[in-house]
């Protein structure tokens, strides 16, 4: 005979627990989700401590570092003891239902029995069943705190994974070996970062560079120079107008091509990475043979320096190169972009870190590397583009004067009052 009490009890019990769970892990999985991304802060502030070390060191910082990371692990430690209490008092509170359940169906089960109304046989096959059914549930609770932590890091794995660049990294033109001349247009070019969309930062940008020239980009600090370089390797696209390669519209080519066989970027800090020399040249081009890495550690003035390093080629860089001077650094950087023998070279200050010395030799080595491709040159220094086909004077976000060295000094405007204010004082 099945007895209705008995089966109620069974009936409210399962669904309440389910309920409560579902409530309670939606509210936990919310905790778990800010304990983790408190928990990347905490990282993240670990992590630049640990990468700007000397600079932290420079300013005797340690103790500031110290308290910031230990404010942000706070956060994230109070975070995870909300979140591991949630999880306890919810594993408690089911439990005890649960055997608040088994004690229930006994104390039922026993006045049943008393009153003839349940025989001792049901009372077991009832006991047994909700036992079964207290254990499977137990179970699930027992799991629940890993379900809400890996759900929540699921969560923020997958909204990764979904993310879409705004520019793809494939697809589109690829202009064939023959055609690839490297003439550059910039065609009344608008744009601001996506950022701070409020600040124009090239407005009706005008510039034409014929293949095989060397133009230069000069202005005061902040007047949108490193942007040219931004926007032709196409970390952002404009916002109006277009730039144009052989003809070609940049957003129509196939980024990584670009990238990859077009362009060769080199900037003012050299990345390099923790390997060894030879595979931060062969970065340029994962497939070259060791034969090309040295013609073009030859080309880039390093083949000398590295041959003096005990183990050569071999020799071991350190995290972020740290084991070279800024000028070895930035030749092996030299070295990386010339492999892929790119046809623009984008020179965004290459040597402006670099002391008088090195500054010769790099600059000798970049010489050597401009020989038959377009170079666009941004330099603070203005003895280093006096020998520039085209010199552009960048002021504000626009074009304020063009032409050569000569003929710009002659104007006698932003050009000449730039090359004024970097004259040495005379000695004595
Ligand atoms: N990623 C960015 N997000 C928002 N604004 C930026 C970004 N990078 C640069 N800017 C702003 O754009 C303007 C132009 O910067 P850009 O780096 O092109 O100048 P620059 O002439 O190369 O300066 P410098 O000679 O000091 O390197 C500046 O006002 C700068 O603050």
């Amino acid at each position: 005979m099945i007895s209705p009490q008995m089966t109620l009890i069974t009936l409210l019990c399962v669904p309440t627990v389910v309920a409560v769970g579902t409530i309670f892990g939606a509210l936990l999985r919310s905790v778990s989700i800010r304990a983790q991304v408190q928990g990347e802060k905490t990282t993240a502030v670990a992590d630049e401590a640990v990468a700007n070390m000397r600079t932290v060191r420079a300013f005797a910082m340690e103790e500031n570092e110290e308290q910031l990371f230990q404010e942000e692990a706070a956060l994230a430690m109070n975070l995870n003891i909300h979140l591991g209490f949630g999880i306890g008092w919810f594993q408690a509170g089911t439990n005890l239902f649960l055997n608040g359940m088994v004690l229930a169906t006994i104390y039922m089960g026993g006045y049943l029995l008393s009153t003839n109304q349940l025989s001792p046989g049901e009372l077991m096959s009832y006991l047994m069943a909700t036992q079964t059914i207290q254990r499977s549930l137990a179970q699930i609770s027992l799991l629940f705190g890993s379900v809400i932590r890996g759900m929540a890091s699921g969560t923020r794995v997958f909204e990764y994974m979904e993310m879409k660049p705004s520019i793809p990294l494939h697809g589109g033109l690829i202009i064939p070996e023959d055609k690839l001349k490297g003439n550059i247009e910039f065609k009344n070019v608008q744009f601001a970062y996506p950022t701070r969309s409020e600040q124009t930062v090239l407005k009706d940008f005008n510039l034409s560079i014929p293949a095989g020239k060397t133009v230069a980009i000069v202005g005061a600090s902040g007047n949108g120079k490193s942007t040219v370089v931004a926007l032709l390797e196409r970390f952002y696209d404009v916002n109006g107008g277009c730039i144009l390669l052989d003809g070609n519209d940049l957003r129509s080519l196939d980024p990584s091509w670009l990238r990859k066989r077009a362009l060769g970027l080199i900037s003012q800090e050299p990345i390099l990475f923790g390997t060894s020399i030879l595979e931060n040249i062969r970065y340029g081009k994962p497939d070259a043979s060791d034969e090309e890495v040295v013609k073009a550690a030859r080309l880039a003035n390093a083949h000398e320096f590295i041959t003096n390093f005990p183990q050569g080629y071999s020799t071991l860089v350190g995290e972020r190169g740290a084991t070279l001077s800024g000028g070895q650094k930035q030749r092996i950087a030299i070295a990386r972009a010339l492999l892929k023998n790119p046809t623009v070279l984008l020179l965004d200050e290459a040597t402006s870190a670099l002391d008088t010395e090195s500054e010769k030799i790099v600059q000798a080595a970049l010489d050597k590397a401009q020989h038959g491709r377009t170079v666009i040159v941004i330099a603070h220094r203005l003895s280093t583009v006096q020998n520039a086909d085209i010199i552009v004077v960048l002021h504000r976000g626009k074009i304020v004067e063009m032409g050569n060295h000569e003929s710009l000094k002659k104007l006698k405007g932003y050009y000449w009052s730039l090359t004024y204010q970097q004259q040495e004082p005379p000695a004595g």
